[in-house]
């Protein structure tokens, strides 16, 4: 499913938390938002998802405007970093817990979530409870979650954003692996710059509520904007490469 968000805008209050925004995102694409705190990344995620509604413009699905879908309407599956897992629910029940409420048949859902246990390597852990799984498992059940309903979108908001380094980097792997083998439009917000480069087709980089760039990985990494790279030194802790660079470029 692809992604057109036209002049969108939304507002906290007086501030412009999205500013007349314009984005399309291709069908298939696996696409990393970027910038600096409070840039407006995770405010995107949440007016596409349909959990913000917005104040102005429009977002088109497949060439569908789905400005005033529901949430359910838009088949988009998301991770949010404040959205756990139940704890009170096992792997497979959190895994089957989107069919449930949709009322598919139990056949059905015990086939889909077994196929999910085995993409994310953790067939053998169904009935445990989230407690008893380590922080990368527990964020891969939530994938396996969000794809449970087979969603034409996956929106994810910082997915790797509490684990170790090690784990991180393991499960940007994994995603990379997973985008290719199930390829969802994927639109995923992160801080860690070497993680867009690694894992995303294409960089947004965001700013105060706009889209400052957008490219392909080396090209974000080699032309960074000049507003970009050279005035925000919010964005060398984000890009400490692209700071690096720089500094080596103008010496
Ligand atoms: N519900 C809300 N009410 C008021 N202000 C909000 C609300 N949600 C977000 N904001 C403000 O909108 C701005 C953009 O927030 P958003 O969460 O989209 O930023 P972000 O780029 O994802 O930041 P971070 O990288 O820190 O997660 C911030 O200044 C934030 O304080």
């Amino acid at each position: 499913m692809s992604i057109l968000i036209e002049n969108l805008s939304k507002n906290f209050g007086t501030f412009k938390a999205l500013d007349h925004v314009n984005l399309e995102i291709k069908t298939g694409s696996l696409v990393a938002l970027v910038g600096p705190s409070g840039s407006g990344k995770s405010t995107l995620l949440r007016v596409i998802a349909g959990l913000d509604i917005p104040n102005s413009g429009r977002i088109w699905l497949s060439g569908k405007n789905a400005t005033s879908l529901s949430i359910q309407e838009r088949e988009i599956g998301f991770v949010f970093q404040n959205y756990a897992l139940f704890k009170h629910m096992t792997v497979y029940e959190n895994i089957a817990f989107g069919l449930d409420i949709r009322n598919i048949d139990s056949f059905i859902i015990s086939n889909r979530v077994k196929q999910l246990l085995q993409l994310i390597q953790l067939e053998k852990f169904s009935d445990r409870y989230p407690n008893q799984l380590s922080g990368g498992q527990r964020q891969r059940v939530a994938l396996a979650r969000a794809l449970a309903i087979e969603p034409k979108v996956l929106l994810l908001d910082e997915p790797f954003g509490a684990l170790d380094v090690k784990v991180r980097k393991d499960l940007r792997n994994w995603l990379r692996n997973l985008h290719e083998q199930v390829p969802v439009t994927t639109v995923f917000v992160t801080h860690d710059h070497q993680e867009a480069m690694e894992v995303a087709n294409e960089i947004v980089v965001f700013q105060k509520g706009c889209v400052e760039q957008i490219g392909k990985p080396q090209d974000v990494y080699d032309n960074p904007k000049k507003g970009f790279s050279i005035t925000n030194s919010s964005i060398y802790m984000n890009f400490p490469l692209l700071h690096l660079e720089q500094s080596s470029t103008n010496l």
